[in-house]
């Protein structure tokens, strides 16, 4: 499980660490085995749901010589009635092997056969830090269906991981570092660029743009007039949404907060609008793609998104508190209906001393999203 995300670790930065998950989360986004090495020195391989096929399957039982499982999260194992309701990952396996056509239909919404389960399946919660636990993560940090199919080699390597990884031509990354990965990541954002984008209606704006020492995608902050660092600034959090923000979806009402938080910063003469780089309340485009899908079968945003295993909203905002610190802004009036936002960024250490209600009617279109926002969400409208 990922370290909670909220004040400065004590923990310093791995540079190689943070290289290897990197290198770990392209391959697995390529559909290539990857090996995992656990804090006991044991190690194992896992390949993401979404690349894996029959080879796939094939291939790590040849690799480890161990009988493939499949690590899904908690969530998706509640959905499946497999599991009460809990956090973390849950390891499900067969007496015999897994294919990978039961893996697709256990973890993947569009593959779930309406009936039953693979005969004999069990299901058992593992430990933070275990190899199924690194393989979820992983493949949640590469914006991919989080599930993973994983085997633990049999025949342990009598010298280093590292050998067994080089002997089997596989990227080898530690449970470890895949945990603390986006802790590390935060500290590592740094200002790379900044320029003048006069706006229409905001014609005084500068973009600053954050980026991780990953190379990860980058934060934006637009810099309405001159706000004062010693004044609690006037700020919206805006997570990224591709369809909403740019194309003008109607299914969610991003797009006109977006352009409403410019105006009304405009309007009150100074403030930063944060664009994160959050898309799909964290889940990806794509996931919010397929979200979509299944609130079209009837399920709200919340339960879309936990059917896919996910959490209702997976966003953390440390990457914000960090960006508003390197900006010089101590507090802040938020400019939310999500009282997970004014949580969370106290938390990090920003002083939120007033909340600003940014609401707007609904279109037609996205009345159940946002009464699902404010009845399963908190939201405050
Ligand atoms: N997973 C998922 N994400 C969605 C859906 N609709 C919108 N989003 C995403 O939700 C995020 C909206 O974020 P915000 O408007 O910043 O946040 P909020 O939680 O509504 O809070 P406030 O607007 O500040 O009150 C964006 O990343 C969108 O892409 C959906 O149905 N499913
Ligand atoms: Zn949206």
């Amino acid at each position: 499980m990922q370290a909670e995300l909220t004040t400065e670790p004590a923990l310093p930065i791995d540079e190689a660490a943070m290289r290897a998950v990197d290198r770990a989360l392209a391959a697995m986004r390529r559909g290539e085995v990857v090996a995992i090495e656990t804090a006991d020195g044991s190690v194992g391989a896992a390949v993401s749901v979404e690349s894996v096929a029959i080879d796939a399957v094939d291939r790590l039982k040849r690799l480890t010589g161990g009988t493939p499982l499949l690590a899904v999260t908690r969530r998706r194992a509640t959905v499946l009635k497999l599991m009460e309701e809990g956090t973390g990952v849950v390891a499900l396996s067969l007496p015999r092997c897994l294919t990978a056509d039961e893996a697709h239909a256990l973890a993947d919404p569009e593959h779930t056969p309406h009936g039953a389960l693979p005969a004999g399946l069990t299901a058992a919660a593992v430990e933070p830090g275990s190899r199924e636990a690194a393989a979820v993560d992983l493949a949640r940090l590469a914006r991919l269906l989080p599930a993973a199919v994983v085997a633990h080699a049999a025949d342990q390597p009598r010298g280093s991981a590292a050998d067994w990884a080089a002997e089997h031509d596989l990227l080898l990354v530690r449970a470890r570092d895949i945990a603390d990965y986006r802790i590390h990541v935060v500290r590592t954002l740094r200002k790379v660029a900044e320029a003048r984008v006069p706006l229409s209606g905001a014609e005084n704006t500068r973009i600053v743009a954050f980026r991780p020492i990953d190379g990860g995608p980058e934060h934006l902050a637009i810099i309405i007039g001159n706000p004062a660092p010693d004044q609690p600034v006037l700020a919206r959090l805006h997570s990224e949404c591709f369809t909403g923000d740019l194309l003008g979806s109607l299914r969610c009402d991003c797009g006109e907060q977006l352009r409403g938080a410019i105006a009304e910063i405009a309007r009150q003469g100074s403030g930063v609008l944060l664009y994160l780089a959050q898309e799909g309340r964290g889940i990806g485009l794509v996931n919010k793609l397929r979200a979509y899908r299944i609130q079209d079968r009837g399920f709200d945003t919340v339960d879309a998104n936990e059917i896919l295993g996910f959490e209702a909203d997976e966003r953390v905002y440390l990457p914000a508190a960090e960006m508003l610190r390197q900006l010089g802004f101590a507090g802040v009036r938020l400019m939310t209906n999500n009282p997970e936002k004014l949580r969370q960024l106290a938390r990090c250490g920003i002083e939120v001393v007033e909340r600003v209600p940014h609401i707007f009617p609904a279109n037609g279109h996205n009345e159940g999203y946002l009464r699902t926002k404010a009845e399963r969400s908190g939201h405050m409208f």
